[in-house]
């Protein structure tokens, strides 16, 4: 079952499980920071194979443009889709219980030639969703132009932000001084 964030979803954000929610939850919440739609769901490559053949084929013709694909253990999920589908897939590396999500790494970033794996960080969700947002506004039109702009000014507060940290941080030095 998939769900629907804002309007005309652009971007599709599936995982392996519901229990990946809690680590996915940054892709959707970039995205809607940029005004981007979501489509979001659970597609599992080991418990429901088909279902998720179908989603990685129709992907393209339902009007999605990015896949971002998160998924924990052996996380064959996003390399499964980016086999099926010739849109890019970003993985997300979610982190269990055992081996703290390298196992879920590995499996996504050591993809062969020919079958493209964008791979965030273990847990990296909001930059996968800030990646996918890229990913858009790198396109043709108002639209994409309009995505490049918002990115623009998301820089500037994020410099301002570490600015704000700089200022802190000489605040504590002197202090301790
Ligand atoms: N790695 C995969 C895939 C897949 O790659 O197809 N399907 C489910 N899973 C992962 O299994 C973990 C445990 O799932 P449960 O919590 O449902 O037992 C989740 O992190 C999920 O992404």
């Amino acid at each position: 079952m998939l769900t629907r964030t804002g309007e005309n979803p652009l971007v599709g954000v599936v995982m392996g499980s519901d229990s990946d929610w809690p680590t996915m939850r940054p892709v959707v919440e970039a995205l809607t920071e940029f005004g981007i739609g979501a489509e979001v769901g659970v597609v599992s490559a080991h418990r429901m194979p088909e279902d998720m053949v179908a989603y990685g084929r129709g992907a393209s013709q339902r009007g999605l443009r990015v896949i971002v694909a998160g998924a924990g253990g052996a996380a064959h999920l996003p390399g499964m889709l980016a086999a099926l589908t010739e849109l890019p897939v970003i993985g997300v590396p979610v982190p269990l219980k055992h081996l703290d999500g390298v196992d879920s790494l590995l499996s996504i970033v050591q993809m062969p030639a020919g079958v493209p794996v964008a791979t965030v960080s273990v847990g990296g969700a909001r930059n996968a969703g800030l990646l996918a947002a890229r990913i858009l506004g790198a396109g043709e039109g108002p639209a994409a132009a309009r995505l490049r702009e918002r990115m623009r000014s998301f820089q500037v507060d994020l410099r301002d932000i570490a600015l704000d940290k700089g200022a802190a941080l000489a605040r504590r030095v002197a202090g301790a001084e």
